[in-house]
């Protein structure tokens, strides 16, 4: 059986980008930055005042000093006048900053009578001008490819004239349940149905990464049927199987794709849930056989599917699974021969101790309540020995 982190490698290093597609500002956010974003207009693009007020020049904004008001300049509307000794202009926040002028009076410091202004306060040079340029210039290089695009970015890109941007293509992924006993929610039951969970959960968690994962038709457990189905596979990016990974004699799943052209990889791995994990291509489509009990499914998404989708959306993965500290919450038993992934709860510790990780006495990879009420996975090295109550240990935080 092959170890998690070489499994993990051996998966990832097979996958390819998906390419770029080019999406409308608005539908980017969370999406990849696929080509680096560069300025078509510069922030502002001229000089404005900050405040609402009168441009003047400095060497006439003297306290006490009274100037002769010869126009107005709301935002939007840039006065053609040039300013001259002993004037001002009326102008707002965001107003374009008039030809002669150097600096703004804020309008609670001026005392206006007509078309006269004092002045209570003096006027510093370049006071609440916001110079043309001051956020960004046309040409300057803003955000790098292979950034995940947050709302902010969204507005510096809107601010900087954008109104497409190049993201890389969400990865097309196919998820093929299979099992004579599997329906739908909703579907009549027989006494022995099983509802479908493990497509629906691993489909709604790989969209939640970034992915355009969609359920196809339930495949049952025969050959006939399994191969139908793989027809669906055509035009995926990846596809995921679930179930039929197993020894049994209706684990069909390399049976019946060996004749479409699966080239397997490997096949069963070093950790619990998820031995019968498999992995391989379908003629060029990458493909992950995930193991039937829902929690295996779940638990081998998170490891090895979401670094899929990210690989093929370019963003980089690192080679370690990212995990954190944490304190045994229970006692644990001397591990075996697979990395365990126990689901625990974790409880926040007071004066910056770290959290509690206190693993669920069953531990059953078709236990659906306890993987949803768990806070994380707590990892167990293959032969790790047994280990008390507040022995330093390692985490996953679950999605
Ligand atoms: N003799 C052995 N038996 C089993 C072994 C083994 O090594 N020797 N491995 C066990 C392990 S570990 C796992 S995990 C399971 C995985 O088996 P399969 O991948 O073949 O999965 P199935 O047999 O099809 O189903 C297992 C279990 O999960 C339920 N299931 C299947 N698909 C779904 C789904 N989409 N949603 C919800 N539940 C699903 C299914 O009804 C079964 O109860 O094999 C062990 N056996
Ligand atoms: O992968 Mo299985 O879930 O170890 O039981």
């Amino acid at each position: 059986m092959l170890d998690v982190a070489v499994a993990r490698a051996r998966i990832l290093e097979k996958l390819s980008h998906c390419g770029p597609e080019t999406v409308s500002l608005a539908s980017a956010c969370g999406r990849v930055l696929a080509q680096p974003l560069t300025a078509r207009l510069s922030n502002p693009p001229v000089s404005v005042s900050s405040m609402d007020g009168y441009a003047a020049r400095t060497e006439d904004a003297k306290q006490g000093a009274t100037l002769t008001v010869i126009g107005e300049a709301p935002a939007g509307h840039p006065t053609p006048l040039t300013l001259k000794a002993g004037q001002c202009i009326r102008l707002f926040t965001g107003s374009q900053i008039p030809a002669g002028a150097d600096t703004v009076l804020i309008q609670e410091n001026i005392e206006r009578t007509g078309t006269l202004a004092t002045l209570q306060a003096a006027g510093r040079k370049g006071q609440f001008i916001r110079t043309q340029g001051q956020d960004f210039t046309a040409g300057q290089p803003l955000l790098p490819a292979g950034k995940v695009l947050s709302a902010r970015d969204i507005g510096l890109a809107a601010a900087a004239g954008h109104v497409w941007l190049p993201v890389a293509r969400k990865p097309r992924i196919g998820v093929l349940a299979t099992g004579d006993e599997l329906i739908l929610p909703g579907d009549p039951a027989k006494p022995d149905s099983i509802v479908n969970s493990g497509a629906l959960m691993v489909t709604a968690y790989l969209n939640s990464v970034g992915a355009e994962a969609t359920m196809l038709p339930i495949a049952r457990d025969n050959m006939a049927s399994l191969s139908g189905a793989i027809a669906y596979a055509a035009h995926l990016d990846l596809l995921i199987t679930i179930g039929g990974a197993s020894v049994g004699t209706y684990d069909l799943v390399r049976d019946a794709l060996k004749p479409h052209g699966l080239a397997l990889d490997f096949w069963k791995i070093a950790m619990r849930p998820g031995k019968p994990l498999m992995s391989g291509h379908l003629g060029t489509t990458p493909m992950i056989g995930l193991p039937g009990n829902p929690v295996a499914a779940m638990v081998c998404s998170l490891v090895f599917v979401a670094p899929a989708v990210q690989t093929l959306m370019g963003l980089p993965v690192p080679t370690e699974l990212c995990t954190e500290p944490a304190i045994l919450g229970a006692d644990v038993k001397e591990n075996d021969k697979r990395q365990d992934f126990l689901r625990c709860t974790l409880s926040p510790q007071p004066n910056g101790l770290l959290p509690l990780a206190t693993p669920f006495a069953s531990q059953d990879s078709a236990q659906l309540n306890i993987l949803a009420q768990s806070d994380a996975l707590l990892l167990r090295a293959p032969f790790a020995p047994a280990q008390n109550t507040g022995a330093p240990c390692q985490i996953i935080r679950l999605p």
